[in-house]
């Protein structure tokens, strides 16, 4: 019989059945031992991360949350929030083990075969609210992204508890309701400094009346330099509450063309303003852009909480924030058709707020 050769997986066309369709992921890809990164994930030049536009000595605020009705804890949330979009907390109350469990559970998520994962696929999931996926928008995108995800829209206990994944529903769960009284300290202060005395029940929902947490997988890449974890974006969220291991790489503008590094702090939380906050406080705090690259000697996990407005409410600029001369710099927008918007169309750094511009 005639020797069979087999095509190199760096050039099949059938990268997208393999790693989209299939549910193998690039961490299946990763896994096939690879030596060279498939056409479809070379980045342009231009979306690629060199260390030439970082910027080594600056870096987000860490700020120390254990008296956190101190004024001055507040104030330099509400400096971080308007300077940076971005902070890290640290002594915040979530217990240690409460986050160490929700890494292991993303672990045993994603070490799961296959056809297990494939299970929640946009094609096969039993409901809208959970999905696995690769890239970010793979029909939209010109160049791949170097990242597995599974994305659960929280709608309440109950419907968690059936349709989850069982391999991390129960840490997952217990995480986002570990973080919830510290997304209620922050949202109280950031409001306090935009002149919202109180947050009421019209300005709860708002805030923060739907979440999503998603579960980030980036397997190593045989050329990180050639492409990206996650391309620049802003978040869509209210505020995003982020877990990461302890392996780096994500990054944030910081002025000009720079970049500045996030590094792993054991015990911190990761705290961003999304592009819903920058509208409601009419551009008071700000949704920074941000990336991520792919490592090529470790797997690395995160997993965001997004909180944000429940997919039908009207969001713009707060009447508290305009009660001055101050003039609106954004329109009331519908928040899903935000939402889509945003996941339409490729990662694009700050662009998707355009939409909601006067
Ligand atoms: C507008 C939604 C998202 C979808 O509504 P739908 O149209 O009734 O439901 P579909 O399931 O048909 O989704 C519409 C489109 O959005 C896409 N999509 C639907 N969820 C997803 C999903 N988690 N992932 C990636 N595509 C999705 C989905 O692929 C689909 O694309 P397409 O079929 O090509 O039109 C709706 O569920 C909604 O308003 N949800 C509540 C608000 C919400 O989830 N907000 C997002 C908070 S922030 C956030 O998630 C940030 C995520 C993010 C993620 C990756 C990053 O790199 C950076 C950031
Ligand atoms: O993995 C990270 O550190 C950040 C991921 C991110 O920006 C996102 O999921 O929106
Ligand atoms: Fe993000």
């Amino acid at each position: 019989m005639a020797p069979t050769v087999a095509t190199p997986i760096s050039e099949s066309s059938n990268i997208t059945d393999l790693v989209v369709t299939n549910g193998n992921g690039v961490k299946g890809l990763s896994e096939m031992g690879l030596k060279t990164l498939p056409k479809q994930y070379i980045q342009p030049v231009e979306e690629r991360i060199t260390v030439s536009n970082i910027l080594p000595q600056e870096s987000i605020p860490i700020i120390d949350m254990s008296n956190w009705d101190d004024q001055k804890v507040s104030e330099s949330i509400c400096d971080a929030a308007e300077k940076w979009g971005f902070f890290q907390i640290i002594n915040h109350g979530v217990p240690i083990e409460v986050l160490e469990n929700v890494k292991d559970a993303t672990h045993r998520f994603f070490n799961l075969p296959a056809e297990e994962k494939r299970k929640f696929s946009k094609e096969n999931s039993p409901s809208n609210s959970v999905r696995f996926g690769t890239s970010f928008s793979p029909e939209a995108e010109k160049a791949l992204e170097w990242k597995d995800y599974l994305s659960l829209f929280y709608v309440s206990e109950d419907e968690a508890s059936a349709l989850w994944p069982s391999a991390c529903k129960d840490q997952v769960l217990e995480y986002m309701r570990g973080s919830e009284p510290i997304i209620q300290r922050l949202l109280e202060a950031l409001m306090k400094r935009i002149n919202v005395k109180e947050i009421d029940e019209t300005k709860e929902s708002l805030l923060m009346g739907s979440k999503r947490i998603n579960l980030n997988y980036y397997p190593i890449c045989p050329n990180p330099e050639l492409t990206v974890g996650v391309g620049r974006h802003s978040d869509v969220s209210t505020l995003t509450i982020l877990l990461q291991d302890d392996i780096g790489g994500l990054y944030v503008r910081g002025n000009n063309d720079s970049w500045v590094h996030v590094p792993p702090v054991s015990g911190s939380l990761v705290i961003n303003v999304g592009d819903a906050l920058q509208i409601m406080s009419n551009g008071r705090y700000k949704s920074i852009e941000h990336r991520v690259v792919a490592s090529g000697s470790k797997n690395r996990i995160s997993v965001p909480i997004f909180v944000n407005p429940r997919p039908y409410d009207m969001i713009g600029p707060f009447s508290e924030v305009l009660a001055g001369a101050e003039k609106a710099l954004y329109k009331q927008v519908l928040y899903s058709d935000y939402v889509k918007h945003f996941f339409r169309k490729a990662h694009d750094g700050k662009n998707t707020i355009e939409f909601a511009k006067i």
